[in-house]
């Protein structure tokens, strides 16, 4: 059995800043994790350095179970993205250096493929409604099956998720957190405008997604689900705040569409309400900050009962590492709904070599050992760390507002 004889944490910043944790044994195998927490990554750095690795050294690798329950259990300062992100990234380093051990894809492990491939979304985004039709119509070229819209608001100056350069939308984008502003009635008025030109441009055999981003409430979220219907959406992300799980009640009282979320989820705790009583389609949950692939399976298996998919988040904060793990789970978990794939940089490719592929809009893992991810540690070791933080969100009057 290999046994944990080190560990560190490489954070590197080609473009945006990662967290990776290098688990080494004594059989010269070792495993990566993400451990990166978009806006508050050396937290995480440090309650791996200075909190979980001392408590990791002497274990036996292949105890992947008892280790995260020794880390979450054992916290006893339980769950919080902090410590779950922490907890994600041993699990990821653990699965991998099984995979490894055995010679085996880590999706093998899971219980092997239950699909050829894993549909995947891009992220369609334009200042205007037509902008952002005319790049759907790009992702739609390349074969994506299923796209996101996200476009600028009129008389707003910036809205979340359109990004100036379109495809590569990084949400840290300053030293000090950008203060964009906000007013949902005019939001509200350009999105069904938005799905009807897109409908209209890309017909009905393409997926089309939206992120509302916590910014409305019940009532708002069940007023614009209403007003999209025609156009059948996905999905409708984030409609509101979800730490009142019990609000999506409203929204479902008011629309069919299906509604997604959980991506600021950290354990099967956020989600356990909404998904026993149906309030969601999509759990969003991820692999980095969910407790892991481990933990991750539970929140799988608790939605199968209630025939809601899995729909993990998969924005470009989240490292090629989180990516291949998510992308085992999704070729291996039974209720496998779509995976949000935002295509990371080439200088981050290149510090993260890794075995999954995209083609013709959906994904495979590889069949590499492990996670099939590798970090260049000399060339990550060129990318030093750069404080950058999320934006905050403000009413035109200046409340402080969902972001
Ligand atoms: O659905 C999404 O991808 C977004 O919600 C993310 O871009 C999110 O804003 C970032 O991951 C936050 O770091
Ligand atoms: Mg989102």
């Amino acid at each position: 059995m290999p046994i944990i004889t080190g560990a560190k944490v490489i954070v590197t910043c080609p473009g945006r800043n990662f967290v990776t944790l290098k688990i080494e044994t004594d059989e010269g195998v070792y495993g990566l994790g993400d451990a990166t927490l978009n806006g508050r990554e050396l937290s995480v750095a440090s309650y791996l350095t200075d909190h979980v690795i001392p408590c990791l050294i002497g274990r036996d690798a292949h105890r992947i179970e008892d280790i995260w329950q020794y880390l979450y259990k054992g916290a006893y300062w339980r769950r919080g993205p902090v410590t779950m992100t922490a907890i994600a990234a041993v699990d990821m380093a653990l699965w991998d250096i099984k995979g490894k051990v055995a010679g085996l894809p880590v999706y093998q492990l899971l219980g092997g493929a239950s699909r050829e491939g894993v549909m995947v979304y891009g992220h369609a985004n334009g200042t205007t409604v037509e902008d952002t039709v005319k790049v759907a119509l790009e992702y739609q070229a390349q074969g994506y099956k299923a796209i996101r819209l996200q476009c600028g608001v009129p008389g707003m100056a910036s809205t979340y998720g359109v990004s100036k350069d379109k495809y590569f939308y990084e949400p840290a984008d300053a030293d000090l957190p950008t203060e964009n502003v906000w007013n949902t009635s005019k939001y509200m008025r350009v999105v069904p405008e938005l799905f009807k030109a897109a409908r209209e441009a890309l017909g009905w055999d393409v997926h089309l997604l939206h992120d509302i981003h916590h910014r409305l409430t019940p009532i708002e979220a069940g007023r614009l689900g209403k007003d999209l219907e025609p156009y059948r959406p996905f999905w409708l992300e984030d409609a509101t705040p979800a730490e009142n799980q019990e609000a999506f009640r409203l929204i479902r009282q008011h629309t069919t569409a299906p509604l997604a979320v959980g991506e600021i989820f950290n354990s099967i705790w956020d989600a356990k309400d909404l998904i026993q009583n149906q309030l969601i389609d999509y759990i969003r949950a991820t692999v980095v900050h969910a407790g892991g692939i481990t933990h991750l399976r539970r929140i799988a298996a608790l939605a199968d009962l209630y025939q809601i998919r899995t729909g993990c988040h998969g924005a470009t904060d989240l490292s090629p590492v989180c990516m291949a793990a998510a992308l085992h789970f999704d070729l291996s978990v039974p209720n496998f709904g779509i995976q949000e794939y935002m295509r990371h940089t080439e200088e981050t490719d290149a510090v993260f070599p890794h075995a999954y592929s995209f083609a013709d809009g959906m994904m495979h893992p590889g069949d590499k050992p492990g996670l099939g991810v590798d970090l260049d540690e000399e060339l990550a070791a060129k990318y030093e760390y750069k404080r950058a933080f999320l934006p905050v969100n403000r009413l035109e009057d200046g409340t402080m507002y969902n972001w």
